[in-house]
């Protein structure tokens, strides 16, 4: 594995694989990998001649009072991971190498109304940010296939309207929830928990699979499941963020008569914020 730091190199790598008629696939992430990443490179690796990663922790998608300075960082473990998962490219750009401009005068991509609702309403500017990086990412690698993880629902619907809106030729996959056995989906912030906390994460995803349980058994007052699951939620421990029965593709408010359905959890234990999905096919 190759590991690169400028776009300059990576430009010079990907006009080669081009001459030798070589698909790419790229795999963005923010490093300290878990086997929820891994099962992306794994997709990838099935999917295309070269697979690049990139570990890049985005400034430009952290709130001002979000865990950015405090984000692990373990970027020699996750060189071994990506070896050993058969990554070609991992791609580690600086801050400097990202936005040369500097923060505030980088041109940015929004895409509107899903990026300000949910998790865009809690987390202002967040999407924003996540669709600039990817676009930059996906500008620098030109992949022709890119694999985002479910666990992100809101994120992986925000670059699929973003490829649409922007006609990139790139095919966006989503790569089902990897979960610990007890449930909880893996994710990089679970190693903020303590032991505690990490005992009650698992009840998020039974209360979520306990509501969609109910839907499936044909439960249609959203209203009142929502407030019954906020609330036991609460009491388990949690502050909850939000619990919403969305259209499963435009994220908008579900309506009785729609079938494809998500529900989506965003809850904090302590000062850590989970967040969980799962569609519903009615
Ligand atoms: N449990 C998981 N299963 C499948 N894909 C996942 C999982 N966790 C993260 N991913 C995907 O990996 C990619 C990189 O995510 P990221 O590096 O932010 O990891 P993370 O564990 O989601 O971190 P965080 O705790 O910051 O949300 C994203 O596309 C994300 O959806
Ligand atoms: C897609 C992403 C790598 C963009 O910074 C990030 O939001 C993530 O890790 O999910
Ligand atoms: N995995 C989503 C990236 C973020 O929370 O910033």
């Amino acid at each position: 594995m190759q590991t690169i730091e400028s776009i300059a190199q990576l430009r010079t790598l990907r006009k080669q694989w081009y001459k030798e008629g070589k698909t790419v696939a790229l795999v963005p992430t923010m490093g300290n990998l878990h086997a929820g990443h891994l099962t992306l490179i794994a997709a990838a690796r099935e999917t295309c001649d070269i697979v690049v990663s990139s570990i890049f922790v985005n400034p430009l998608q952290f709130g001002k009072n979000e865990d950015l300075a405090t984000y692990p960082r373990t970027i020699e473990q996750d060189k071994t991971a990506l070896q050993q998962h058969a990554t070609d490219v991992l791609f580690l750009p600086s801050v400097e190498e990202m936005y040369p401009r500097g923060l505030d005068q980088q041109t940015f991509v929004e895409v509107p109304e899903i990026s300000s609702i949910l998790c865009g309403a809690s987390r202002p500017g967040h999407f924003r940010g996540v669709a600039t990086v990817v676009n930059k990412l996906f500008n620098m690698v030109q992949p022709d296939h890119a694999f985002f993880g479910q666990k992100d629902y809101q994120q992986l619907q925000v670059i699929r309207l973003m490829a649409q809106d922007l006609s990139l030729d790139i095919e966006i996959h989503g790569v089902a929830t990897q979960r610990a056995e007890d449930g909880l989906a893996l994710s990089s912030r679970n190693g903020y928990l303590n032991a505690h906390e990490r005992q009650l994460a698992p009840q998020i995803p039974q209360m979520m699979n306990q509501l969609k349980a109910e839907l499936v058994g044909g439960a249609k007052d959203f209203t009142s499941l929502r407030e019954k699951y906020t609330q036991q939620l609460r009491s388990a421990g949690f502050a909850p963020d939000y619990i919403h029965i969305r259209d499963a593709i435009t994220l908008a408010e579900a309506s009785p008569q729609d079938q494809a359905l998500v529900i989506l959890v965003a809850a904090y234990l302590g000062t850590t914020r989970l967040i969980d999905n799962t569609t519903v096919t009615l």
